[in-house]
């Protein structure tokens, strides 16, 4: 979808081009009207091609397994895996892997926000480190029914807070971004509102993690959700989080309501 104002602003000047019945004016006006013709005609081959980005390319899903994934990140992410392989009604299958990519696509689908996402440089903040495995490396599995999911986290190098361990910004970042895609996935666009984190045990640079994250429960717009980090067998737990996420408007993440 293009907007409509970009593809008939230049057509309307057209229409009313007629109106004026002085013979050099309508000759000017006939001048502009071709003028206007060829530039909407550009501006509609710029956009058509605009929209074919990124369609016609296959966005990169970073959450595959890849070199840098330690053993116990491939074991716990076959694990998941397999839960959402069982066979049987597609409608029935509890479990799926979500794809992710570097960028916000599903608001690019179309409606009048198309063109300023194209030309945004704008990268999701955990996938945005070139070199796999230096930073956040992760996946999530939703269960929709059961209104959870899991992602396993293997946190990279350049995520040091303490030594030798993960700085708690980006504990926090990978709670937000799952609890968000875990609320988001309930309810469609959603924002952070509050969010609580208790860190009760330091996470090691390099390990691999369980986020758990669950919806407590929804109150009009409002969605409550927890979370938990612990090791991949649950027996330590890092840390607790509850939040507050707020279901938006579209038109709320760009500064127009309606
Ligand atoms: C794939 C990757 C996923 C990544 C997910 C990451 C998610 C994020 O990090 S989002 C970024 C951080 N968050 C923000 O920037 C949000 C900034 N805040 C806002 O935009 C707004 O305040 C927003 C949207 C939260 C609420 O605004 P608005 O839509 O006007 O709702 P508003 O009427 O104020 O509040 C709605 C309800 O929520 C409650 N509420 C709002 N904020 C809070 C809060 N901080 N604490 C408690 N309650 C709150 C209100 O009291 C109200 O409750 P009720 O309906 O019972 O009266």
């Amino acid at each position: 979808m293009i907007p409509r104002s970009l593809l008939f602003g230049r057509g309307l000047a057209l229409s009313h081009a007629f109106s004026n019945q002085n013979a050099s004016t309508v000759h000017q006006q006939l001048s502009m009207t071709a003028w206007n013709l060829r530039s909407s005609l550009r501006n509609i081959r710029t956009l058509s091609l605009m929209s074919l980005w990124p369609f016609n390319v296959k966005p990169r899903d970073f959450s595959l397994p890849n070199a840098s994934w330690r053993p116990e990140m491939s074991k716990a992410y076959e694990y998941y895996n397999a839960l959402c392989e069982i066979e049987g009604d597609e409608k029935r299958r509890l479990w799926r892997k979500l794809p992710s990519y570097n960028r916000v696509l599903k608001y690019t689908t179309g409606g009048v926000y198309l063109s300023k996402i194209i030309q945004s440089k704008a990268r999701l903040f955990t996938r945005n480190i070139k070199e796999p495995g230096a930073a956040f490396e992760y996946v999530v599995f939703m269960n929709k029914q059961e209104k959870r999911c899991v992602c396993v986290f293997q946190a990279g190098h350049l995520l040091e807070g303490p030594p030798g361990h993960v700085h708690g910004g980006a504990v926090a970042t990978m709670i937000d971004s799952v609890m968000g895609t875990l609320a988001g996935y309930m309810s469609g666009p959603v924002m952070t509102a509050n969010l609580n984190i208790n860190y009760r045990s330091p996470i090691p640079l390099g390990s691999v993690v369980l986020l758990h994250s669950a919806l407590d429960r929804v109150e009009g717009r409002k969605f409550f959700v927890t979370c938990r980090v612990t090791s991949t067998d649950e027996s330590k737990l890092h840390t607790e989080a509850t939040a507050l996420f707020v279901s938006v408007n579209v038109g709320h993440l760009f500064g127009t309501r309606f």
